[in-house]
């Protein structure tokens, strides 16, 4: 038996057309949704995800700059460009691009983010809107995963959901998003004891810890639902997923390929909250 596919990709597909039909409204409005991406120094696997950016911003006709920054470039510098893209009226979403080198603070850098411009949704503001539930940018990965499990059918309210991994950036925003939802939700993380007996009990399992192939068929309930939030660049050159695929796929019920799945909706949920943030600024929503 092998499980329905859940394809990131397709889904993406079917959101961006709405989008595109949405932009053209604005832009008839005379408002271009304008999104600016930060790149410091040249991790490899950064380039290829702020090409990816930049493609779905032209393919959905928004304006967007990247700039290209030297490993060496000082906080002082980076806080003077964010200030200046937080005052520029072109601009209505700002990501910077993590990990920044080491001589940067990060959390220095986020906090100088415009909340309104915050598309990334890293803000503490929009972090504390997201935690008592307000209305709130919400950060991409997370609102990607619950959309890509809403739109495979899957009911979300009354589930148990077991969350691997407790990142800022996804597990802990994650389990929130997925309570909000009505889900019972467990968090597990690198330090709980009986992983497995909670991961078994769980209906949607979502996995963002880090280790490539981390879990296999002996961590899955038949039939639940598996979100594979995993990046790890092999030493082949290849993309792998926290989820064994090929093992997990014959027992769950549906399941997301990496690539495929929740890269490309984190793109996509980006490309929404541009639009979100430049309807707000400009007082159309
Ligand atoms: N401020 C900030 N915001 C981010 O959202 C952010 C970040 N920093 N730093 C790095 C991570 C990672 N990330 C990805 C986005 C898309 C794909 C993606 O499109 N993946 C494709 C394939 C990519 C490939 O082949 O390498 C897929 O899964 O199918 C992957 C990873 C965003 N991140």
């Amino acid at each position: 038996m092998s499980a329905q596919l859940i394809s990131g990709k397709q889904i993406s597909e079917d959101i961006r057309g709405g989008l595109r039909e949405e932009v053209e409204q604005l832009l008839n409005q005379g408002l271009t949704p304008g999104l600016a991406v930060v790149l410091v120094g040249e991790d490899p696997a950064s380039q290829v995800y702020v090409r990816n950016k930049e493609k779905a911003c032209h393919d959905l006709g928004f304006y967007s700059e990247v700039h290209r920054l030297p490993a060496s470039t000082s906080q002082e510098d980076l806080l003077a460009l964010v200030d200046k893209l937080n005052h520029q009226d072109s601009i209505h979403g700002i990501l910077v691009q993590l990990p920044l080198p080491n001589h940067i603070h990060e959390k220095s850098v986020i906090d100088a983010i415009s909340v309104k411009k915050d598309v990334d949704g890293f803000h503490p503001v929009n972090v504390g809107n997201l935690m008592i539930g307000d209305d709130s940018l919400l950060p991409c990965t997370p609102a990607g995963v619950i959309e890509l499990i809403k739109r495979s059918g899957v009911e979300i309210s009354g589930k148990h959901a077991v969350v691997i991994g407790r990142s800022n950036i996804v597990g802990k925003p994650v389990s929130l998003l997925l309570q909000r939802e009505n889900a019972t939700v467990t968090m597990c993380h690198s330090r709980t004891t009986n992983m497995k007996e909670l991961t078994k009990q769980a209906d949607i399992l979502v996995v963002a810890i880090g280790r490539a192939n981390f879990v296999d068929a002996s961590f899955v309930k038949p039939g639940a639902v598996v979100i594979d939030v995993g990046m790890n660049r092999l030493d082949n050159g290849k993309l792998a997923g926290d989820v064994d695929f090929e093992s997990v796929k014959e027992i769950s019920g549906p399941i997301t390929p990496v690539p495929g799945g929740v890269g490309p909706m984190t793109i996509t949920m980006l490309m929404m909250n541009t639009v979100l943030a430049a309807k707000r600024l400009k007082g159309l929503a």
